[in-house]
């Protein structure tokens, strides 16, 4: 019968329910950032205290420093090896492809890895057997769907097969897209400022996950929809990061607000929408430092963000999305948890789904919590940053591998 694979293959199924110890995932990129010491934490004047001058609001397209704190990033500063996705050669090519070509290419690892798989699988079968079953709910767990994801689709799949609608084993393939639909249908909620409102997206998720290029991306397509725009640099651990976020402003031509590295993160955010609200600035996308969901310290910081951003309006930060990388497999929704039970998620970004063949993990966080997913991103340009639509993924993900 189906889930004998569960059965032994039990380590799986240990990692997904919590026990994170269990396996290291492929591509994980987790360095532990740099700790703060007390008087970055806590110690800094209170946000309140820090005053929002004229002068924290430049034109846009030049960098401005919120306070006396050493200014970072002058204008003519280029932008570091990390805003290379911020120059891809691949926007020029993003016409010519068409935005479905680029969704396919993206996710072409992970299309190979399910898709060939199922063909492999049905090839030359005349029936749908247990043993056929068996081996389809090993290929859905290899595409990194997820024990929950998994044993959904393998329902609603062998509910068809007894019911004897699915007659042949080349009719399978349909029958997971129409499960994998069901899955993630309702998780795909689009997201777009509000003009006039003045909100706060806050950006959170580990090291390396994709934040700061994701705000960039996030703010040349809302510029050109007609939002403005602020970026706050609040990722102060690293000045690269904010070089980067800068460099980013530059090239999208929005206002940013940064101080030094070793800044305290709330007073910067605090400043960014203060200026923003002064201007009547539709959205400050906020950058956060990346950090690990198991360190606790570094999690209460996140926390302490949000509250001083509620001092100036208590609906604020109006949007927290985590990003993750798609890359880390089932550790995502170890992620997906402990950033929601800290700082209560409103959507969740998922990037580089082109660089691995997990694309399956969108369907394993679509079931952990009944979060959006608001954007995915399947490449380094600005293009490759798509609104999340399940049927397009789908569409990409489960599609005949030579078409
Ligand atoms: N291939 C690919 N690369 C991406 C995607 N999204 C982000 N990246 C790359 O991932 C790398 C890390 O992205 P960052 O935006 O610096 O990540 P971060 O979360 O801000 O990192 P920290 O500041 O360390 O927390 C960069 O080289 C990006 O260009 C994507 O969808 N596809």
């Amino acid at each position: 019968m189906v889930f004998n694979w569960f059965k032994r293959n039990k380590g799986k199924a240990e990692e997904e329910s919590g026990d994170t110890s269990a396996s290291v995932p492929e591509s994980q990129v987790e360095p532990a950032p740099p700790t703060p010491t007390p008087q970055q934490g806590e110690s800094a004047a209170p946000p309140e205290e820090t005053p929002v001058t004229e002068a924290a609001l430049t034109p846009a397209g030049t960098i401005a420093s919120a306070s006396d704190h050493a200014p970072v990033a002058p204008s003519s500063t280029k932008p570091d090896d990390d805003t290379r996705g911020a120059r891809s050669e691949a926007d020029a090519e993003a016409p010519r492809r068409g935005l479905f070509g680029r969704l396919r290419e993206g996710l072409r690892r992970s299309r190979e890895q399910i898709s060939a798989s199922v063909e492999q699988l049905v090839l030359g079968k005349k029936v749908i057997d247990d043993e056929l079953l068996e081996d389809l709910e090993a290929i859905l767990l290899q595409a990194d769907m997820g024990v929950a994801a998994t044993r959904d689709i393998m329902d609603r799949v062998t509910q068809r097969v007894r019911r004897n609608e699915l007659k042949d084993p080349a009719a399978l393939r349909a029958a997971i897209r129409q499960a994998l639909l069901d899955i993630l249908q309702p998780r795909a909620q689009p997201w777009t400022p509000a003009k006039g409102q003045t909100q706060v997206l806050m950006m959170v998720g580990i090291n390396g996950a994709g934040k700061t290029t994701t705000i960039g991306k996030l703010a040349a397509r809302w510029k050109a929809e007609g939002y403005s725009i602020l970026l706050g640099a609040g990722d102060t651990f690293r000045a690269a990061a904010v070089e980067q976020l800068t460099g980013w402003a530059e090239r999208v031509q929005v206002p940013v607000i940064a101080q030094g590295a070793g800044a305290d993160s709330a007073s910067v955010l605090y400043d960014a929408y203060a200026a923003a609200r002064a201007r009547g600035i539709d959205l400050v996308i906020a950058d956060t430092a990346g950090r690990l969901h198991t360190q606790g310290h570094l999690m209460e910081e996140l926390k302490k963000v949000k509250r001083v951003l509620a001092k100036q309006d208590p609906g604020a930060p109006h949007q927290i999305w985590l990003v993750l990388d798609a890359g880390t497999g089932q550790n995502a929704l170890q992620q997906v948890r402990q950033f929601h039970e800290a700082v209560g998620l409103t959507g969740i970004c998922i990037t580089k789904l082109d660089g691995t063949a997990k694309g399956g993990v969108v369907a394993a966080v679509a079931k952990a919590l009944p979060l959006p997913i608001r954007f995915i991103g399947v490449g380094e340009g600005v293009e490759d940053l798509r609104p999340f639509s399940a049927e397009a993924f789908v569409d990409a993900l489960v599609a005949e591998t030579g078409s």
